[in-house]
């Protein structure tokens, strides 16, 4: 049996992941102590990016070469829009943020950087560019969150808990798994030089897992405060 090109990518991006692990927002996170600022900024950025990440599954409905992929990327789409952003939304009232105001914060430098990355691969590609730019962000999410649920008291926090119940999830998990799944079909008939891009653009994705982390750490927007311009 041929190994699996997951297997392989795994390999690639284990030192990238497990910095996500050491990294103080996860950490703190993890452990209960982040800064609800902080928090609050990671939460508002990454609702405008899972915005600009549902049009990649959209994308990738629309590129798909057969009904499975096209129903597995609808599925992606669907749960992206209810199930993750309802987790966002539920935070944002605890922070008295309305749906229609989360909607409307504007995308910091790394958000903007992060999904124009994703959005221009997946538009220049076929769908096999679509699958290897979503693999990093649902994986990794799925992957923090099941290891932050062996740590103590992290899922029952009284206010980060349902974070990390919601990526260690059995429903979250399977979108993960989706992901996983679709990249290895896609991988099967590939020649290597098209197996070493599709490597480069999940390397790629998972160096911008880390710098939205700092991002959020940093509470960062743009170089120059825009209240500082006209
Ligand atoms: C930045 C980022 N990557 C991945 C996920 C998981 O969907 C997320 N919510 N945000």
């Amino acid at each position: 049996m041929q190994p699996l090109f997951t297997d392989r990518l795994w390999k690639k991006v284990e030192p990238i992941w497990k910095s996500y692990l050491e990294h103080p927002f996860v950490k703190g996170l993890g452990e209960g102590w982040l800064d609800k600022e902080k928090f609050k900024h990671w939460m508002k950025q990454d609702y405008v990016y899972l915005i600009e990440y549902s049009r990649l599954f959209a994308l990738g409905s629309a590129k798909a070469n057969d009904l499975t992929t096209m129903t597995t990327f609808a599925n992606l789409l669907h749960s992206t829009l209810h199930m993750e952003m309802d987790l966002h939304r539920n935070y944002a009232s605890k922070f008295s943020i309305t749906a229609q105001e989360l909607e409307e914060t504007e995308a910091a430098a790394t958000t903007t950087a992060y999904t124009s990355y994703m959005l221009n691969v997946s538009q220049r590609g076929g769908v096999e560019n679509t699958i290897a730019a979503v693999l990093a962000c649902a994986w990794s999410y799925n992957y923090i969150g099941k290891i932050l649920a062996t740590w103590p008291n992290a899922l029952e926090h009284e206010f980060y808990g349902s974070w990390v119940q919601m990526y260690s999830s059995d429903e979250f998990t399977a979108l993960a798994n989706d992901c996983i799944d679709l990249i290895n079909a896609i991988a099967k008939d590939k020649p290597e030089h098209e197996l070493a891009l599709l490597e480069d653009i999940v390397v790629k994705t998972s160096y911008f897992e880390y710098m939205f982390w700092d991002m959020a750490e940093n509470q960062a927007m743009w170089p120059i405060p825009s209240t500082a311009l006209v």
